[in-house]
């Protein structure tokens, strides 16, 4: 693994994130740590040409970003391959890499220039994170993952369209929703979207700061018995 020798601003940047950690009883490694502040940086850096995301300091980036990314981590077994849907700006996929080295971590974004910035962190990380200039949809006619990872991204009668067709290039997708998801399930059920899908919530927890929970959606479909 590369060392980081952090100079003065990185060591502030690390600063600021554990404060906002410690606040949000987040619990991670000094290393992950270190390279989740060197993203960040990075991001916002690229956000000031390209809309990359809303969350432009530490507290938001832990309270909306962060807190999602491990929760979802949380859910996902050692060692599986993972393809981040609509990764925009690496939230979930740029985390889950840094902080789950373990997995095997690809992204895909269908807009090109988000992709070659998503292209340009992950090389700047160091990370090994094949970044996918493409519909989601597409990179499945050629790869299989265990898991799809989607972080709003689309309504679920949406996800459930796109990936009916590629069933066999993954084993399942875990989804983070807000409160809309119990209309999203029933727009998608009315259109016979649901038909041989196993949906469930397989986490719920509040984001801090909204009254609101999120919810953690697990969506596998059946298979025919062989
Ligand atoms: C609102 S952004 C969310 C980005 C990130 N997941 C997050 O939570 O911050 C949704 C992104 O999904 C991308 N996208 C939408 N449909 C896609 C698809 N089928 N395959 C790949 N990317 C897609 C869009 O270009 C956009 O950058």
């Amino acid at each position: 693994m590369n060392s980081i020798v952090p100079d003065s601003s990185t060591t502030a940047a690390i600063e600021l994130l554990n404060k906002s950690l410690h606040r949000h009883k987040v619990g991670l490694a000094d290393e992950h740590a270190a390279k989740l502040a060197e993203y960040c940086d990075l991001l916002w850096e690229w956000n000031a040409q390209l809309n990359l995301t809303r969350h432009t300091d530490f507290e938001q980036f832990v309270t909306r970003d962060l807190i999602d990314s491990l929760r979802l981590a949380s859910h996902i077994p050692e060692e599986q391959s993972v393809l981040d849907v609509g990764a925009g700006g690496g939230v979930p996929g740029v985390v889950l890499a840094i902080t789950r080295p373990d997995l095997n971590v690809s992204m895909a974004e269908s807009v090109g220039k988000k992709a070659k910035a998503l292209k340009d962190i992950c090389r700047k990380l160091r990370l090994s994170v094949p970044v996918h200039a493409a519909r989601a949809e597409d990179v499945l006619k050629k790869h299989h993952y265990d898991v799809l990872t989607l972080r709003a991204v689309a309504p679920l009668r949406k996800i459930l369209f796109w990936f009916q067709r590629h069933t066999t290039a993954f084993g399942s997708i875990l989804a983070i929703k807000g409160p809309r998801w119990v209309a999203e399930r029933d727009e998608a059920d009315k259109e016979g979207l649901l038909a041989g899908v196993d949906l469930d919530v397989i986490d719920e927890y509040p984001t801090p700061g909204h009254d609101n929970n999120s919810v953690i959606l697990s969506i596998r479909y059946q298979r025919p018995v062989a």
